[in-house]
């Protein structure tokens, strides 16, 4: 499996903000995006989640599902938890599980998780039938990153992910991206701090930029 994408150029607000960037990602690899505030990097991310049109160019996903976009392949983890504060924390996560749609390919093996044992997993089960408003914010972070243990999908979108995580958090939070890795998924992160990822290139926006080649962009 192989996240292809050629010449994107991603306009917002009607200004440019990159243009003829082109990657591309093996199964079982991390792509850590890196630049100064305003670089872009949640820009692609969004483009990728199919939340941001791109202006030109193209995404795909060889060896994934054909008849589904990338972004049906790809679980998008961003600034907003996307957690409704009404509902408990179980019928958030329930409400996830039934929104959306697995994604399997032959090069993916991971297993899902059931909701109660995903929210275990991210040391929250106790919360499970209290009103997801009573959660701290690192605890809504982590119900958020419950979604991606239920449904198994091989892409995984992170905008910053180890924002308002504790260290133990943060090391458990590495320890599932290199799980995901490791049964052959595709990790797509923007990131200020430096991640501990088992298989990573770097891709340096501000490189992407000027150069837009693809190999003087990746390290
Ligand atoms: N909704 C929007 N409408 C218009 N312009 C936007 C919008 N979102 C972002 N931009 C602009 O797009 C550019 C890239 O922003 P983006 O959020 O992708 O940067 P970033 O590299 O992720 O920054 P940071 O490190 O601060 O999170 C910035 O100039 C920003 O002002």
């Amino acid at each position: 499996m192989k996240l292809i994408a050629e010449n994107l150029t991603i306009d917002r607000g009607g200004r440019r903000v990159f243009q003829d960037l082109s990657f591309s990602l093996e199964s079982g690899t991390a792509l850590v995006v890196t630049g100064p505030n305003g670089i872009g990097k949640s820009s692609l991310l969004r483009t990728l989640a199919g939340l941001v049109p791109p202006a030109k160019g193209v995404i795909r996903l060889e060896g994934g599902e054909d008849e589904k976009h990338v972004f049906e392949q790809a679980h998008y983890f961003g600034h907003q938890d996307a957690v409704k504060p009404a509902l408990t924390v179980l019928e958030n996560l329930q409400f996830w599980q039934s929104f959306n749609a697995p994604a399997r390919t032959p090069d993916f093996s991971a297993a899902s998780k059931p909701p109660l044992g995903a929210l275990e997993t991210l040391g929250i089960g106790h919360t499970a039938h209290l009103p997801a408003a009573y959660l701290s914010a690192g605890q809504k972070r982590r119900l958020s990153l419950s979604r991606l243990l239920v449904t198994p999908r091989p892409i995984w979108l992170m905008d910053e992910p180890t924002s308002a995580l504790d260290r133990t958090s943060e090391r458990q939070l590495l320890d599932l991206m290199n799980a995901h890795l490791a049964a052959g998924g595709l990790i797509v992160t923007a990131t200020h701090t430096d991640l501990a990822l088992a298989r990573a290139t770097i891709l340096h926006m501000e490189a992407a930029r000027t150069a837009p080649l693809q190999d003087a962009v990746l390290s």
